[in-house]
C-alpha cells in the first residue's frame, strides 16, 4: 500500500482534467430595437478528486461533460454575459463551489467581436438617422480576391471576397416550406440569420484603358452595398437575401454585370433551457447554440438583364 492507502500500482495517473470544450454560445440582449451580441467559444476543464474514474471506472465523482455544457448555456441566460472575464469567473466559481470533488476549474473563452453595419442614407432616413440596430459584421478583415484573364485582346476581371461574416439578430423568418415525412424543422417567425459571405463579381470592362474601373473604390462600394442589403432586407429566406444583395450591387455599380454568391447558413439554435426552469425566448433576448456543421449552403448568380453568366458555378472561392 502507498502512503495514502491506495493500492501500489506500477503505473500512476498524472495530471488530468476533463470538461466540454468549445461551447459556442451566442447571447443576444434586446434593449428595445437595439440588440447587443456576445459571441463566445467557452471551454471548460475540471480537475479534482478523479483518481477512481481513471483507475476503476467509478463515475461517482464525475460531473458529466454534458452537464458542464448545459451549465454554460443556462448561466448565459440566468447570469448574463457582461464580459468574457466576468462570465468565466462566474462559471469557474460555480463548478468549484458546487461540487466538493471538483478542486479546480479552468475556463477558456474566445470572444468573437462584431461591429454594427452602417445603414445606407436612404434607409437611415427611413429608420431615423441611426445605424441599423440588429445587423452586425464580424470584426477582422475578410479576404479580398481577384482573377484576371487576358488572351492578348480582351481582359476578364472577376473580383470577390470570402469570410465576410454577418448576422441579423432579427428580421428573419423561414416558414411555408415543403413538409414531407422527413421534415422536422419548426417554422421560424423571428430567427437569427447569419452567414459568411463568399462572393465573386465580374466586371464588364474588357479592353479600353481609358475606361478602366477604379478598382479600389469599386471594391469598397460593392462591399458596402452588399452589407447594407443584408442589413436592410427583411428576410423570408437566405435565398431572398442573396438576390437582394446581388441586385443592390447590379443596380448601383454599372461596372459589374454578374455576381455569384456562396452563402452558408450559419445556424443558431435556441437552446432548450426549460429543464433548468429557464424561459429562453427570442423576444426577451435569448441564448443560442451556434452550430458549425452541417450547414445549409445557398448559392446563386445575380445578373444584369441581357448579360451572360460567366462565373463558373464551382468557383466559390477563387
Ligand atoms: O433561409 C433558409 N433557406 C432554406 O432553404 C432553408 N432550409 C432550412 O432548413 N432552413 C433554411 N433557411
Amino acid at each position: 500500500m502507498t502512503v495514502n492507502s491506495r493500492p501500489a500500482r506500477p503505473v500512476i495517473l498524472g495530471q488530468n482534467q476533463y470538461g466540454k470544450a468549445e461551447n459556442r454560445v451566442v447571447k443576444i440582449t434586446r434593449d428595445g430595437a437595439t440588440h447587443h451580441i456576445k459571441d463566445l467559444n467557452v471551454s471548460v476543464a475540471l480537475s479534482g478528486d478523479m483518481d477512481d474514474v481513471h483507475y476503476s471506472g467509478s463515475n461517482a465523482h464525475v460531473l458529466p461533460t454534458d452537464t458542464t455544457k448545459n451549465t454554460v448555456f443556462a448561466k448565459a441566460k440566468e447570469h448574463g454575459i457582461e464580459s468574457a472575464e466576468q462570465f468565466g469567473i462566474h462559471l469557474a466559481r460555480h463548478f468549484v463551489t458546487s461540487q466538493e470533488v471538483i478542486h479546480q476549474a479552468r475556463i477558456r473563452i474566445e470572444e468573437y467581436a462584431w461591429e454594427r453595419i452602417e445603414s445606407s442614407d436612404a434607409n437611415s432616413r427611413f429608420i431615423g438617422a441611426d445605424e441599423v440596430k440588429h445587423s452586425f459584421v464580424r470584426k477582422g478583415q475578410e479576404t479580398r480576391l481577384t482573377q484576371i484573364t487576358y488572351d492578348g485582346e480582351k481582359w476578364e476581371v472577376v473580383s470577390g471576397l470570402k469570410d465576410l461574416t454577418v448576422m441579423n439578430s432579427t428580421n428573419s423568418e423561414f416558414w411555408g416550406y415543403i413538409k414531407d415525412k422527413y421534415t422536422t424543422l419548426q417554422e421560424a417567425y423571428d430567427r437569427i440569420l447569419a452567414t459568411s459571405v463568399a462572393a465573386q463579381w465580374r466586371f464588364n470592362w474588357t479592353d479600353d484603358e481609358q475606361k478602366m474601373p477604379h478598382w479600389e473604390k469599386s471594391y469598397e462600394q460593392v462591399r458596402k452595398h452588399m452589407l447594407q442589403a443584408f442589413a436592410e432586407t427583411y428576410s423570408l429566406s437566405l435565398q431572398q437575401t442573396l438576390y437582394q444583395m446581388g441586385s443592390r450591387i447590379i443596380n448601383n455599380r454599372s461596372e459589374i454585370d454578374e455576381v455569384r454568391f456562396s452563402l452558408p447558413n450559419k445556424h443558431h439554435f435556441l437552446v432548450d433551457l426549460e429543464p433548468f426552469g429557464l424561459k429562453n425566448e427570442t423576444a426577451d433576448g435569448a441564448v443560442y447554440y451556434a452550430a458549425d456543421r452541417p450547414y445549409g449552403l445557398i448559392e446563386g448568380t445575380v445578373l444584369r438583364d441581357g448579360c451572360e453568366a460567366r462565373i463558373p458555378v464551382d468557383m466559390t472561392n477563387l
